[in-house]
């Protein structure tokens, strides 16, 4: 289980320090779908960046199966973490092939090359998001959207037991974006712990996500999608008047779609 607990997290320069959020505590167990809710600059990445060492914890702890993320190693803690960022330019011109294989890079020793086997997952994952016929083509020339998928199908190829994702969605069009939810939920149900932030809170109706919204530095919670996300919580986080409109399917589930208008 990956764990915060009162966590404080944000930026210490040398005569500063910049708390962002504080007394954060959650957990994300193996198999759980996590969406992240919350307003632009809230914290969202400011916290994977701190679960992932890029960041010092100002305060409070985070711990993997009991054990501080602090004390791993790089490679240690990436068998146990992938990441997909928001955004992110490789230094050189690779191929999509090769950006996706560096998620096996906690697998492969520093002194030996990718085996054979590396490569073989790295394509089952390229498969997986439907990128395998863009193998050969240069990460930097392909869009946002496609540069996404890659970025998604290297997370799955570091087989890791947790994938924190920045907002995977955003540069992705109506189908992709509903079959990347489809892909996460099929990764939690594989036994993944998976979490990801979205400006979406239909997302976590779609995915039937578990959801820690935060709302203000030291206000947070987490619980089902239907008992976190309501109209007031709509109307603090985003400033919007919104209706949730419940509907009972034929096959006795319950579809949540939030409503909104544009007014004058
Ligand atoms: N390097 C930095 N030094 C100081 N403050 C920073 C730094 N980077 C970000 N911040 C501040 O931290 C706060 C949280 O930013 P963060 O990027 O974590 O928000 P977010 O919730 O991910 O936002 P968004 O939804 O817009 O991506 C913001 O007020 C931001 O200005």
């Amino acid at each position: 289980m990956l764990e915060l607990k009162q966590a404080v997290l944000g930026y210490a320069g040398k005569n500063q320090k910049k708390v962002v959020i504080d007394g954060l505590s959650f957990s994300l167990e193996p198999g759980e779908l996590l969406c992240i809710l919350g307003a632009n600059g809230i914290g969202k990445t400011t916290m994977y960046r701190t679960i992932l060492g890029f960041l010092p914890l100002l305060g409070g702890e985070i711990l993997i199966d009991g054990v501080s993320v602090s004390s791993l190693s790089r490679p240690e803690l990436a068998k146990q973490i992938a990441y997909v960022p928001q955004y992110h330019t490789p230094p050189f011109p690779y191929t999509v092939f090769d950006v996706v294989l560096m998620g096996r890079g906690a697998h492969v020793s520093s002194f030996s090359s990718p085996k054979a086997e590396d490569e073989k997952i790295a394509c089952e994952m390229m498969e997986r998001m439907g990128i395998l016929s863009m193998r050969n083509e240069i990460y930097t020339q392909i869009s946002g959207g496609e540069r996404q998928l890659v970025l998604i199908a290297r997370a799955l190829t570091q087989q890791a037991k947790y994938i924190l994702m920045d907002e995977p969605s955003s540069n992705l069009d109506f189908g992709n974006q509903m079959r990347m939810l489809k892909e996460i939920k099929k990764l939690a149900r594989e036994g993944i712990g998976v979490c990801f932030t979205s400006h979406q809170p239909d997302h976590a109706f779609l995915t039937d996500a578990s959801v820690l919204a935060v709302e203000s530095e030291t206000r947070f919670q987490k619980g089902a999608a239907e008992d976190i996300i309501t109209e007031d919580l709509l109307k603090r986080m985003y400033h919007l008047n919104a209706r949730i409109q419940k509907t009972e399917l034929e096959d006795q589930k319950v579809q949540y779609q939030i409503l909104t208008r544009l007014t004058e």
